[in-house]
């Protein structure tokens, strides 16, 4: 069987001649504690985009539309001594979006300036690709995290 999927999303918007991304506390659940981008898991049935829109949301109260959605690739996470953690994410940046940035029992949202990320405070593997994501590229890779469930051990070639 497939790994579950989940989507993330990196929305931008400029401020003063400056580009910024949106990133949130995670407030319970896998990771919390971490910056991450808003997202989630696909519900049955849902697209990638789908989920995006719906994640993006529920999580920090933006409205996406669905056309201004960049595929910007896939990322897989495989955590050998925690199975259940394994997943396959796939990354969205969105330029536009209404409404401004709400907590939600899920994250507290917060914007920051791209040369400004605290990739400290994220994932163990987000500092290694969102940069050159946020610079407009795309990416594909796959991550093995360590025993201790925060630092990537090592990483896969992709099949
Ligand atoms: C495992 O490594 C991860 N690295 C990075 N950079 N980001 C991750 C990793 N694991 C999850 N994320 C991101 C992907 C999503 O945007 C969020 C949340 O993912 P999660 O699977 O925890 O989804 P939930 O918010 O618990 O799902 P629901 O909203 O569907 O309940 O973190």
């Amino acid at each position: 069987m497939g790994l579950p999927q989940v989507c993330v999303v990196y929305v931008l918007r400029e401020r003063g001649g400056r580009t910024r991304v949106l990133l949130g506390r995670k407030r319970e659940g896998l990771g919390a504690g971490r910056l991450v981008g808003p997202g989630g898991k696909l519900e049955p049935g849902e697209t990638p985009v789908q989920a995006a829109v719906r994640e993006v949301r529920e999580e920090v109260g933006l409205e996406l539309d669905p056309a201004h959605l960049e595929a910007r690739g896939r990322l897989t996470y495989t955590f050998p001594t925690r199975h259940a953690w394994s997943q396959e994410s796939h990354v969205f940046v969105c330029r536009t979006s209404a409404g401004e940035a709400t907590p939600s029992d899920e994250l507290d949202p917060e914007w920051f300036d791209l040369d400004a990320v605290p990739y400290a405070d994220m994932w163990d593997d987000a500092a290694r690709w969102l940069p050159g994501v946020l610079a407009g590229g795309v990416v594909r890779r796959a991550f093995e995290f360590a025993p201790d469930l925060a630092h990537v051990a090592r990483e896969l070639p992709i099949g």
